[in-house]
This record gives structure tokens, C-alpha cells and sequence, in this order.
């Protein structure tokens, strides 16, 4: 049986430092506010949003939603943003990605203040994660999954390790994060030919692929380390992450389940981001 790789301790350790942060900005007669924006009904956004607003409560943070018309213009959505930059009871501001397909999202990335831009989408920000500088805002879900890493002691220097994704919010920054730690990367997407090649020749896979369960025993070896960052429903509403847990669990050294894994640990950072925000404005 895998070693388990929890994101509940490392959501612990997290949660502490939150509430005494939290404490110090109500002193002062600040509360910590998140705003965030969605546009449409797409499923993967609604169950972010209910996990933050859930976990906001826990630790006194207050999230506002701007749902609108996925049919919103790039121009007034841009005065959403710049409405939201200037309002000082605002302090971190995250806009669910992908963006609908009409919408000019390097102008969007470009209106967010890079002081209230908590999931690192203005280029000021995702520059210094290109040049290995992980402080500050850092992209959460590529950080969560770092982090449980760190946290669980896997040997990221020297390791090869493949990303199936080349998305903006996953493939894309990890890659740059793991390269800052020494890691060897290849990134893998919908028309790399022999996935299961490469997959099993890695030291660490991480699977954000969106398809249930799909991820079985013959993408891995014994010494596999499996992060799976995927989150879906299967038929009956229940949470299920890109990896056969039960199938693949038996054969692997370590692997993230789904619930409990990377994507709990993903909204307490999104959290903490909000937190340092305000801490700075
Ligand atoms: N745990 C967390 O905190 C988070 C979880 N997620 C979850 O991660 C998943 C991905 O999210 P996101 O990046 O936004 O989604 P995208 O749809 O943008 O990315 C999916 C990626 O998987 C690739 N892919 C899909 N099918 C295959 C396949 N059969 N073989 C190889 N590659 C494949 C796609 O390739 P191509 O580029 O060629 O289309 C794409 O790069 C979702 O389940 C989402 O809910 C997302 C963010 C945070
Ligand atoms: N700009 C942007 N950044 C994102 O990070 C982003 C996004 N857009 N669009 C949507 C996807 C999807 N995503 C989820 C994260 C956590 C849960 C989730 O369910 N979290 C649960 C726990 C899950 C678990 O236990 O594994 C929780 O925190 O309580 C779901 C979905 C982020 N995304």
C-alpha cells in the first residue's frame, strides 16, 4: 500500500498562522477581503467557489462574489477589475480561469493589481516565478502541490517529473516552480504520443487532466510518486480525482487522494495570499 500524502497537515500548518494574522488585522480594524469573479456556470468554478467561501468562514475572511454573464464584454469587465483595484476594503482579487473564449485575457491579467493578484495572474507576478523567486504571490494550485512535496520530504532536486497539463493555473507555472527546485520536467497534454512512456519512466507524475478515475495501474511503477491535482464528479455528485485511486494506491511508493489531497491545500493558500494582502495594503 501507497504512503498517503495528505494535504490535511499541511492545511493545519496553514490554517494556524491564518487565524493569528486574521487576529492582528481585526485589531487593527481590518477584515480581510477576497473578491471574486465569476463568470458563467462552469462547474469546476462553482466548487472552488463553494470551498473558499466555506473555508473564508472558518478563518474570518470575508469573500464577495461578482457572478456575471459569461457573455461579459473584455471593457466592462476591465471596469469590474479597476473598480475592485481601487476599493480599499478589497484585498485580494481572483478571477476564475479558463476565461470565456471572447474575452482578451492578456489585457484582463494585465488590469489586476499585481498587490491584490492572490493566484499570480498579472505577468508582473508570474515573471518572478519564471526567473525560480517564490515568494509572494505564487500560482496556488502549482504551490499546493509543491508544498505537499516539501512537506512529505519527496526529492524534487534531480527528479524527473512529468505534468500532464499545459493549462495557465497548473501545467504551465509548475513547471517553472519544479525547475526552480532542480527538477527535470516534460509536460505532457492531449497530443503527446506514449503518455504511458513517460509516465512510467518518472520519478514524480501530476495528473490535472479533468477526466474521473482515468489515470489507472499501467501509467505507473512501484517507485511512482502520484500527485493528483484533478477534481470532478462522477455521476452520482461524488468528488473523484484524475487517478484510480484504488486501482493505483496497491502499486505506487506515494500518492495525494481526492478529497484530502492538493485541492484542499489549494484554497488555504488562495487564503493565506488574501491574508498577506491585506497585511500589506
Ligand atoms: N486541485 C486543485 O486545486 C485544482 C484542480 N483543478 C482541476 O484540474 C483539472 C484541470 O484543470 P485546468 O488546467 O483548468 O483544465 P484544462 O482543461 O485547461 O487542462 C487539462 C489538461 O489536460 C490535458 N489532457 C486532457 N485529456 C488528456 C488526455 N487524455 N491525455 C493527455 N492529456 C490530456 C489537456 O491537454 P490539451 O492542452 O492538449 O487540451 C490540458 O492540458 C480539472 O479537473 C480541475 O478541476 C484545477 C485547478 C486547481
Ligand atoms: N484562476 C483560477 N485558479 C484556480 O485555482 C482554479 C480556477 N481558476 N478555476 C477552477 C479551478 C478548480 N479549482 C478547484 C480547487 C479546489 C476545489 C475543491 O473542491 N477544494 C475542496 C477540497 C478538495 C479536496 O479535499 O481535495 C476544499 O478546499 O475544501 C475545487 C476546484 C481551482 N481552480
Amino acid at each position: 500500500m501507497a504512503n498517503i500524502l495528505k494535504g490535511k497537515e499541511v492545511v493545519k500548518k496553514v490554517k494556524e498562522s491564518m487565524k493569528r494574522d486574521v487576529k492582528d488585522l481585526n485589531n487593527r480594524g481590518i477584515t480581510p477581503t477576497l473578491a471574486i469573479i465569476r463568470l458563467g456556470e462552469n462547474p469546476d468554478d462553482i466548487a472552488y467557489e463553494r470551498s473558499i467561501l466555506k473555508n473564508c468562514d472558518g478563518v474570518g475572511i470575508e469573500g464577495e462574489v461578482y457572478e456575471k454573464d459569461e457573455n461579459i464584454s473584455t471593457e466592462d469587465l476591465i471596469s469590474l477589475i479597476e473598480e475592485l483595484n481601487t476599493d480599499n476594503n478589497v484585498h485580494g482579487i481572483l478571477i476564475f480561469r479558463p476565461l470565456p473564449k471572447h474575452i482578451d485575457e492578456d489585457i484582463i491579467a494585465k488590469t489586476i493589481s499585481p498587490l491584490k493578484d492572490v493566484d499570480c495572474m498579472n505577468p508582473l507576478n508570474l515573471e518572478k516565478i519564471f526567473e525560480g523567486n517564490m515568494e509572494g504571490f505564487a500560482p496556488c494550485t502549482p504551490k499546493a502541490a509543491v508544498m505537499i512535496m516539501d512537506h512529505y520530504n519527496i526529492p524534487l532536486e534531480g527528479a524527473h517529473v512529468v505534468i500532464i497539463n499545459r493549462s495557465m493555473v497548473v501545467g504551465r507555472p509548475l513547471s517553472m516552480m519544479l525547475l526552480g527546485k532542480n527538477s527535470t520536467v516534460t509536460i505532457c497534454h492531449s497530443k503527446t504520443k506514449d503518455l504511458k512512456g513517460f509516465t512510467n519512466s518518472a520519478d514524480v507524475v501530476v495528473t490535472a487532466l479533468g477526466r474521473p478515475k482515468y489515470v489507472t495501474d499501467e501509467y505507473f511503477n512501484e517507485k511512482s510518486v502520484v500527485i493528483d491535482v484533478g477534481i470532478s464528479f462522477d455521476e452520482n455528485g461524488k468528488m473523484a480525482g484524475d487517478v484510480d485511486f484504488d486501482n493505483v494506491s496497491s502499486k505506487v511508493e506515494a500518492i495525494t487522494p481526492v478529497p484530502g489531497g492538493v485541492g484542499s491545500l489549494t484554497t488555504s493558500i488562495l487564503l493565506s495570499h488574501v491574508i498577506l494582502a491585506a497585511k500589506s495594503l
